[in-house]
């Protein structure tokens, strides 16, 4: 057997706040093979973004370990190891869409050409050939989330940490980025960590649904879906579909019932 992508331990991490301490994590033990499409669901404030910022070095745990790759996060920072797509698109207006994918290339020190050809085939991965030279201004949010997913793709890390990407997109749209990125997965094969708060959301996309309930944000369930790698969006409508929804739902209900 290989070694997780991530690997947490016992995480905890506690904020210490002029109201008194908040238990952001409370411990957290959880593996992330290679592959794998996590989703972290659970209410708000339970922790989920925090997990996500610890693996990327954004956090410091005050608890526990946690490994990336194998390494601290710090080194996995330093090696590139992850892209980071946030809940809003974050591209910057004066830049082209092609100038945005440039930006972490240009600061990292690709050569010209190299960024050329890096930004052309991100471009096609997330079906957004052609747009290079638009502001975002003239992309809708589902295009401008798709540039997001393309400028964390654009360095070949092997690991994606998204952060609720398509939360603020109506839902038409947000099935089609869903397909899109599951297609984009399968092609890839990289290891993908999502944090959302729809439950068919979760369900459609992911190997491994990991659980959450607040006050202190833990982990209650980590549900290893049968659903097959290919699926198309009416997979939706099957009873083994509905089945995980409902252990989702219920486990969301626990996690508030004693919170
Ligand atoms: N920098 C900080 N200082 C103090 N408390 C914080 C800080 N960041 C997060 N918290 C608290 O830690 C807890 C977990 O927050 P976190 O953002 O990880 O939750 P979440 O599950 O991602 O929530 P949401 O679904 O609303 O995004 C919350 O109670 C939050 O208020």
């Amino acid at each position: 057997m290989t070694a997780p992508v991530i690997s947490a331990q016992n995480l905890s991490l506690t904020f210490e706040t002029n109201d008194g301490p908040v238990h952001a994590l409370k411990d957290v033990t959880l593996a992330v093979e290679k592959g794998d499409f996590v989703s972290f669901i659970g209410p708000s404030g339970c922790g989920k973004t925090t997990f996500l910022r610890c693996m990327a070095d954004l956090e410091q745990p005050t608890g526990g370990e946690i490994t990336v790759n194998g390494v601290s996060p710090e080194e996995a920072r330093r090696a590139r190891a992850y892209g980071y797509v946030f809940q809003a698109a974050g591209l910057y207006p004066w830049r082209t869409i092609g100038g945005n994918i440039r930006l972490p290339l240009e600061i990292m020190g690709y050569g010209r050409s190299d960024q050329d050809a890096r930004v052309q085939r991100v471009l096609d991965l997330v079906e957004l050939a052609g747009f290079e030279k638009k502001f975002p201004w003239q992309l809708s949010g589902g295009m401008q989330q798709r540039a997001s997913i393309a400028r964390a793709l654009a360095f070949d890390a092997d690991i994606l940490l998204m952060d609720e990407p398509f939360g603020a997109l109506d839902e038409i749209v947000r099935d089609h980025l869903n397909e899109q990125l599951l297609q984009l997965w399968d092609k890839t094969n990289k290891t993908i960590c999502f944090v959302t708060h729809s439950i068919p959301e979760a369900v459609y996309l992911s190997t491994k649904i990991v659980v959450m309930s607040p006050r202190p944000g833990r982990i209650t369930d980590v549900i290893e879906s049968p659903l097959p790698r290919q699926r198309p969006l009416d997979i939706r409508d099957t009873p083994e579909f509905i089945e995980i929804a409902h252990r989702v739902r219920d486990g969301l209900r626990a996690g508030h019932g004693d919170g």
